[in-house]
Formats: structure tokens, C-alpha cells, sequence
């Protein structure tokens, strides 16, 4: 019996950002593992027009949960969806709700978070620092907590090189940036935003960085863990391989390339890829719940969930891998044939931007207006080549995470938690991780049928056959419009011409000879 398992059998467990990435498969898991828990609190907020249970019956209803509809029948009873705003001083909780939180709740896993990198500061504070420690506050309140668990970011200090699991402290306090965001204004805070990251790529690692200070300054007598995840990706096996539902991280990338859209990228093909599969970090964030509820270590540890220096895969055999999938699984209605330049020189880049993505967006629009349609072609590959210069901090650097003590906790666990709870990202084989993660972005983000692979391949045959009846033209026209102007291309051509015919003379003359 897996004691991890049977620890959550018979708790109350409050999640925040249920119906994110991470928080979905976080509850799957749970509830397939421990299907006696007692129930699932989650903090969830209407949106695009969903209530709050309507969110939930969408989430149960997926195929992600199909396995714990069999071993949990029930589950749904044992799901209590709060409304909460986690944009709001209180959450905007209401106060049954609130009580019954405080009085109920056993463990606590903190997964939400505004995840975009250009968010403005005032609201990536108010997500990831000032409801940190506003959820702190609250659970310093619950009498029959055992243990906090806040994720947080492997890149919350990727302005360091080698990373431990410690924290590191940024030069202005939280208290003090939480208070400076209620009188600043929107101008002021823009103008000294670069100053306060200083040398961090955006305003999400740093208030992750903030949010881990809040995290150890208002821990008090609570029993909290921090889990740094590197880059999620998809399912690696549970509860089947390849799923993901949303195009954070490389799943946007693989898109936009599988489509044709992206086909080089300023990456430096050696560097580290640091990717992490969802479930492995659901399945140490799981263990680390347990560990830190019944061991109760004396300070608060931090846990690196990263492959790098365990099973290091580059960014160079992830594009080659992810275009190997292509070649077998091809997306359908392609805008071009997907291919996988990584330069990581900066002028090479630029020259590839124009020629490779924004010359064919402005020929496309072109024809588009030809044909009597609205161009829309250029505006998608400014926003697209906008994502992928925001991304590009991350591919071009290598970064080294110490894991003591996620190999401590590993040692620590039974070898039917190991096999339960794996986490152990040695035994990940990438190639076939990276094929699975394509063909689920395939069928899960993009719904796309197997069943049309063959006539995909068509459409890239045709693609192929336009392309070099293009090339072709082009070269002609270049070549036609060279003659006419320069005496040395008409020499050159003349000269060509000549060689060629004497050439064949050649052959020819003893041919005739013979006859
Ligand atoms: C030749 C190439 C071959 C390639 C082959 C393939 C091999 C793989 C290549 C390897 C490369 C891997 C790089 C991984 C680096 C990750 C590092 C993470 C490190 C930290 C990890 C963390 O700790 S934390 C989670 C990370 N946090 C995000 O990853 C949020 C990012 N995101 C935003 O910060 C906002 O999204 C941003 C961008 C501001 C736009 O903001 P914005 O306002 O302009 O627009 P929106 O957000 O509304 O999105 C506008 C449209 O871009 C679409 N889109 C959104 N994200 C997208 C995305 N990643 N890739 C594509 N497309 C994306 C979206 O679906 C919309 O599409 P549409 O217009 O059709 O609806
Ligand atoms: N994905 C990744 O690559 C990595 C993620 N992480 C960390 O993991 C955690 C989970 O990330 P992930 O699941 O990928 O992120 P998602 O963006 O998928 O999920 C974020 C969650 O936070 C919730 N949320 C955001 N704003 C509010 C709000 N105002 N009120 C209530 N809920 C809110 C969202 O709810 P809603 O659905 O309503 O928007 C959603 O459930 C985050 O802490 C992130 O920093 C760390 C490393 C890498």
C-alpha cells in the first residue's frame, strides 16, 4: 500500500488554481490515488462567460478525468468549488465559505499564479506576492493544517547561474513593494519596473522570487514546502502520455512550428532544454505534501523539480526530435512545411525573421488581398515573432539546479511510493517523451483526428510542389532582370551558354563518327 496514498485517504485538501495546467492534473491524481479523501476545496473564478460549477463539470467531464470517474465514481460530490478572486484583498470569499475553509482545510497546495511573462507589475504583485501572503494569513488561521505547499518557479532566480535550494533574497522587500503598489500609479510603476527586476527577463520570475521572500518570511509556525518546477511540459505517463491544454512553455512553439508559421528560432542548440512533464512534478509536489505533514522538517525546504542535471536533453535534439514527429504525424492545413532552424547568432536570426516568416506573411496577405479577403497574415507573425523574443531569454542560457533534496526525498519514499509517486526524471526517455508531447499536442490542443494524417501529408506534398514552382519563378525573374541590366551577368549567361554547347559538340562529334 502506498503510504503517500493512504496519507491523503480521509483529508480536506485546498488547491488554488484548480483549473490551471498544473491544478487539473494535480486533482486527477489525487482523486485516482486517494479516491477516500474526504474532499477537494478549489478557489475557482467565473470566466469567458462559465460559472464557477459550470468550470468544474467542464474539467470532470474531460478525457483528462475519464480514469477517475472508474476508480472515484462519486467524484463529484467530493469536489467543493469556492468562488474566489485572488485579485481581491480577501479573495472575495464569501464568509460560510471562509469559515468552513479555516475549520476544514488539512493541506494546502498553492498553484495559482499569473504565468505571462509581460504582465504589469502591479497585477503580477497582487497574484504572486500579495495573495501568497494574504493565503499565509489565512492559513495561520486554520487550527487542522498540516502542511502549505507553494509552487513556485525554477526561474524565480534565473539571474543566477547555478541555483541551490535556498532562498535568495531580491534588494527591496516584498512589504515594501506590496505597499508601494497602492500609491504608485500605472506611469510610475512602469518607469521603475526595470529598475526593480534589475537583471531578470520579466516581471514573473521576479514576483516569483518575491512571492518565495513572503513565503519564508510569514511561514510563522506553519509547516510549508516550496517546489521550483523547471518547464512544464506534457503528460510523460499518467494518466496517459502526451496531454496538455495549454500553449505555455514550448506547446505554442511546436504548434506554430508543426503548422509551418515558425521555422527558425534564436536558440542556442547545446543549451540545456529544461523541460519538466506535469505529472512529475504533480507526483513530487504530492510526495512533498506528505513528507512535509508527517516528517515536519525544521525549516522550510525547497524542492528543485528539474531534469538538466539528472537527464540532460538539449534544445537541438528537441527541434530535431519534434520534426521527426512532424515528418510521421504532420498537422493539418499547414501554412508552409515545418522546419527547425536554431541559430544563435543574432544577425543569422534576423536575416531568417525576414526572409522565413515575414516575407512569406506579406506575399500571403498579398494574395490573400488578391483573392478579395482581409490580410491577417502579417498581424500573426508579428505577434508570433513578439512570443518567441519573449521566450528566447530561456534557450539561449543553461542554468545548473541543485536536487539534494528532491533525491533526499526520494530515498526517503517506499519503492511503492517510487513506482506510484515517480519523480524520478533518469528514467525519462526523451525521444519518445518528445513525440508523445507532439502527438498530444495534436490531438489535444489542436483536436486534430489521426485520421487525417494521410491527407496532412498531401497538403505538404502540395506545399512542397509549390515551393520549389516558386523557387523556380523566382529564380527565372531575378536571372531575367540581371541580363537586362548588367553587361557582366549577359557575359556570364553567354559564357554558360557557349561551354554548354560546346560540351554537348563534344559528345556528339564521335557519336556521329560512329554511325
Ligand atoms: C524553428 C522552431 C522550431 C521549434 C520546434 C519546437 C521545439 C521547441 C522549441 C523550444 C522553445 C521552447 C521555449 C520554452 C521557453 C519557456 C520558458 C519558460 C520558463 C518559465 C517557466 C515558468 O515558470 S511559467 C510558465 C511559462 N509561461 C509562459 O509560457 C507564458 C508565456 N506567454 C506569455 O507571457 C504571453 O502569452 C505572451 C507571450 C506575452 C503573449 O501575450 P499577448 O498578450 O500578446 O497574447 P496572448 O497571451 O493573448 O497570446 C497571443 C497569441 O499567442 C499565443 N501564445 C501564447 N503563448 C504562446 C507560446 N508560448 N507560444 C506560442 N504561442 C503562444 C496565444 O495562444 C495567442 O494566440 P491567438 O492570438 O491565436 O489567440
Ligand atoms: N507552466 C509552467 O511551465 C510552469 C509553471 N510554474 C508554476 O506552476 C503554477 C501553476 O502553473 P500553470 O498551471 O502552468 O499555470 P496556469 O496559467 O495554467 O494556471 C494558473 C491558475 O491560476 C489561477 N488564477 C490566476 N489568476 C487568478 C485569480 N485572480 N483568481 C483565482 N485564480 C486565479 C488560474 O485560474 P483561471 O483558470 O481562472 O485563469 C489558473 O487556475 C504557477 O504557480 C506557476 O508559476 C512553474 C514553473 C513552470
Amino acid at each position: 500500500m502506498s503510504m503517500i496514498a493512504a496519507f491523503y485517504s480521509g483529508k480536506s485538501i485546498l488547491i488554488t488554481g484548480a483549473t490551471g495546467f498544473m491544478g487539473k492534473v494535480l486533482m486527477e491524481k489525487l482523486f485516482r490515488t486517494s479516491p477516500d479523501l474526504k474532499v477537494i476545496y478549489i478557489l475557482v473564478r467565473p470566466k469567458a462567460g462559465q460559472t464557477t460549477q459550470q468550470r468544474v463539470f467542464q474539467i470532470l467531464n474531460s478525457q483528462l478525468f475519464q480514469k477517475v470517474k472508474e476508480v472515484c465514481p462519486n467524484v463529484h460530490e467530493k469536489i467543493r468549488a469556492i468562488y474566489a478572486d485572488l485579485n481581491h484583498n480577501d479573495f472575495a470569499i464569501s464568509k460560510e465559505d471562509m469559515q468552513e475553509l479555516l475549520s476544514c482545510t488539512n493541506i494546502i497546495f498553492h498553484c495559482a499564479a499569473t504565468v505571462r511573462f509581460d504582465d504589469h507589475l502591479r497585477h503580477a504583485v497582487q497574484l504572486n506576492v500579495t495573495a501568497t501572503q494574504q493565503l499565509l494569513l489565512m492559513a495561520s488561521q486554520m487550527p487542522k493544517l498540516e502542511a502549505f505547499i507553494h509552487i513556485s518557479t525554477a526561474f524565480s532566480n534565473c539571474n543566477l547561474k547555478h541555483i541551490d535550494e535556498v532562498i535568495y533574497p531580491c534588494p527591496v522587500e516584498p512589504k515594501k513593494i506590496i505597499d508601494s503598489m497602492e500609491w504608485l500609479d500605472d506611469a510610475i510603476i512602469d518607469e521603475i519596473t526595470p529598475k526593480l527586476i534589475g537583471d531578470r527577463p520579466n516581471t514573473y520570475t521576479y514576483t516569483k522570487a518575491l512571492g518565495e521572500m513572503v513565503v519564508q518570511q510569514e511561514s510563522g509556525n506553519l509547516n510549508i514546502a516550496i517546489i521550483r518546477p523547471s518547464i512544464v511540459g506534457a503528460t510523460w505517463q499518467e494518466p496517459f502520455p502526451g496531454w496538455v491544454d495549454n500553449l505555455n512553455g514550448p506547446s505554442g512553439l511546436i504548434i506554430a512550428a508543426g503548422k509551418g508559421f515558425l521555422r527558425s528560432i534564436r536558440a542556442t542548440p547545446m543549451a540545456v532544454a529544461d523541460l519538466i512533464p506535469v505529472d512529475t512534478v504533480v507526483n513530487l509536489t504530492l510526495a512533498v505534501g506528505w513528507y512535509t505533514a508527517v516528517h515536519r522538517p525544521k525549516s522550510t525546504l525547497i524542492y528543485h523539480c528539474t531534469s538538466g542535471n539528472l537527464n540532460p536533453c538539449n534544445w537541438g535534439k528537441m527541434g530535431f526530435q519534434v520534426l521527426a514527429t512532424f515528418e510521421k504525424a504532420p498537422f493539418e492545413k499547414a501554412f508552409r512545411r515545418p522546419n527547425a532552424d536554431f541559430t544563435s547568432n543574432l544577425i543569422t536570426s534576423q536575416y531568417w525573421n525576414a526572409v522565413s516568416h515575414r516575407a512569406p506573411a506579406i506575399i500571403y496577405d498579398f494574395y490573400l488581398r488578391l483573392t478579395g479577403r482581409k490580410p491577417r497574415m502579417t498581424k500573426v507573425m508579428n505577434r508570433l515573432l513578439r512570443t518567441v523574443s519573449m521566450l528566447e531569454y530561456f534557450v539561449n542560457r543553461s542554468w545548473e539546479w541543485s536536487t539534494y533534496n528532491t533525491e533526499m526525498l526520494m530515498s526517503e519514499l517506499s519503492p511503492e511510493d517510487q513506482r506510484v509517486f515517480n519523480f524520478d526524471v533518469r528514467q525519462l526517455n526523451w525521444l519518445e517523451y518528445i513525440e508523445n508531447y507532439v502527438l498530444g499536442v495534436k490531438k489535444y490542443l489542436l483536436k486534430e483526428d489521426m485520421a487525417g494524417i494521410p491527407e496532412a501529408k498531401q497538403h505538404l506534398k502540395r506545399l512542397r510542389n509549390i515551393h520549389y514552382l516558386f523557387n523556380t519563378a523566382l529564380f527565372l525573374i531575378a536571372w531575367r532582370l540581371l541580363i537586362a541590366r548588367s553587361q557582366m551577368a549577359r557575359n556570364v549567361w553567354f559564357f554558360i551558354v557557349s561551354f554548354c554547347y560546346k560540351f554537348l559538340s563534344y559528345f556528339r562529334a564521335p557519336s556521329t563518327l560512329k554511325v
